[in-house]
């Protein structure tokens, strides 16, 4: 249902699902549906824009795929977050109408961005779906960049294992050896796809004396590289020369499970392993052996395979891994960029002019 600001105190007493909007000639308004409580930055701009009528999802938890489906019929646009899956399936149901889709997420492999594009053939006529996309790159760079560096320091210092020991009876005395780690001061770290984010964590990292930093991506990116003075090597130089090793590629098809056995095979014994990117680059059987086997020293991950990652699962047992619940953007100054941001770029596109940052299709 598709109501206005009077009927919303009647409505959203049928929590998560809030219905709300603008009361002035709503039926003319361009319908969107925001398939999440995205933070207040960006509902304010939504409700204060006076420009669309939109229903929102009012819970953290993802909606529903049937209700999700159900919601997206007729609408101009959807505003959605990294766990929804953007796909033919649900392109079809939303229908024609359907203009913008923005997410609130820099990484945008939950989007189909063929079928977001692709030409139909329906009764006899070519419809192209034509579909513009917005995301929220830049706005998270600095808050990703400064939980990879804590993720590092803490794995590489084996910060999680220190407390627990401490809290556990662990701590007898000052022991020589005890919990000792990996340093950054002149270390060689590697960086797996240079982009905004990578030139921000070697940024951060520099003041602890790292020696050199190394990075590889499917081609140099020299003007990036020269901002961090880094060398551009391959994927195995990558892998042999890192003492840490920072993850910072999209995931497309190319990069898919692209840590395997055959990069954490090369890699030194004392090599720290971070991501910060998506689950989907590593293939987390041969992180699992490559840790427990001691073929590096440590892996601090924000992003697994499946999210959330099951408590049973095997990585949860190595002291030397740890695992934090894909909270790399999570500061409150930038969930609110990326919301209003998210928003902006919506309404945007539904006005028909550049998004702030638009996905380049
Ligand atoms: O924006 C993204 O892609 C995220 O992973 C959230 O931090």
């Amino acid at each position: 249902m598709w109501c206005s600001r009077t009927a919303l105190g009647r409505l959203q007493r049928i929590a998560p699902c809030t219905v709300t909007g603008h009361h002035r000639a709503m039926s003319a308004l361009p319908k969107v549906y925001v398939t999440r409580r995205i933070p207040p930055d960006g509902l304010d701009i939504l409700r204060k824009s006076g420009q669309v009528q939109f229903e929102l999802w009012d819970s953290d938890d993802p909606v529903p795929r049937v209700e999700l489906l159900n919601k997206v019929k007729g609408c101009d646009g959807i505003l959605c977050v990294l766990t929804e899956k953007i796909d033919a399936q649900l392109l079809d149901v939303a229908g024609p109408n359907l203009k913008v889709l923005s997410t609130m997420s820099v990484g945008y492999d939950h989007l189909s961005l063929e079928e977001l594009k692709k030409s139909l053939l329906i009764w006899a006529c070519i419809f192209c779906r034509g579909i513009r996309v917005g995301y929220t790159p830049e706005v998270l760079t600095d808050a990703v960049a400064e939980l990879t560096v804590a993720l590092l320091l803490a794995t590489s210092r084996r910060l999680i294992e220190a407390t627990h020991e401490a809290k556990t009876g662990g701590w007898g005395t000052w022991r020589t050896m005890w919990l000792c780690g990996h340093e950054l001061a002149n270390s060689t770290v590697g960086i797996l796809g240079l982009g905004r984010i990578g030139v921000a964590i070697a940024e951060r990292l520099k003041p602890f004396k790292v020696k050199k930093f190394i990075y590889t991506d499917v081609e140099p990116r020299t003007e990036l590289a020269n901002m961090i003075n880094a060398e551009y090597v391959s994927l195995d130089e990558l892998a042999k020369q890192s003492d840490f090793l920072a993850i910072c590629c999209a995931l497309t098809p190319e990069t898919h499970g692209i840590c395997n056995w055959n990069l954490f095979s090369k890699m030194k014994k004392n090599a720290i392993f971070i991501n910060t990117s998506r689950g989907g680059v590593v293939n987390q059987e041969d992180l699992y052996e490559a840790l427990s086997t001691g073929l590096i020293a440590g892996a601090g991950l924000d992003v697994t395979t499946p999210e959330p990652l099951p408590t049973h699962h095997p990585l949860y047992t190595l002291k030397n891994c740890v695992i934090l619940p894909h909270i790399a953007s999570a500061s409150y100054t930038t969930r609110n960029a990326m919301s209003a941001l998210a928003a902006n770029n919506l309404l945007a596109g539904l006005r028909g002019e550049a998004m702030p940052k638009e996905l380049k299709l």
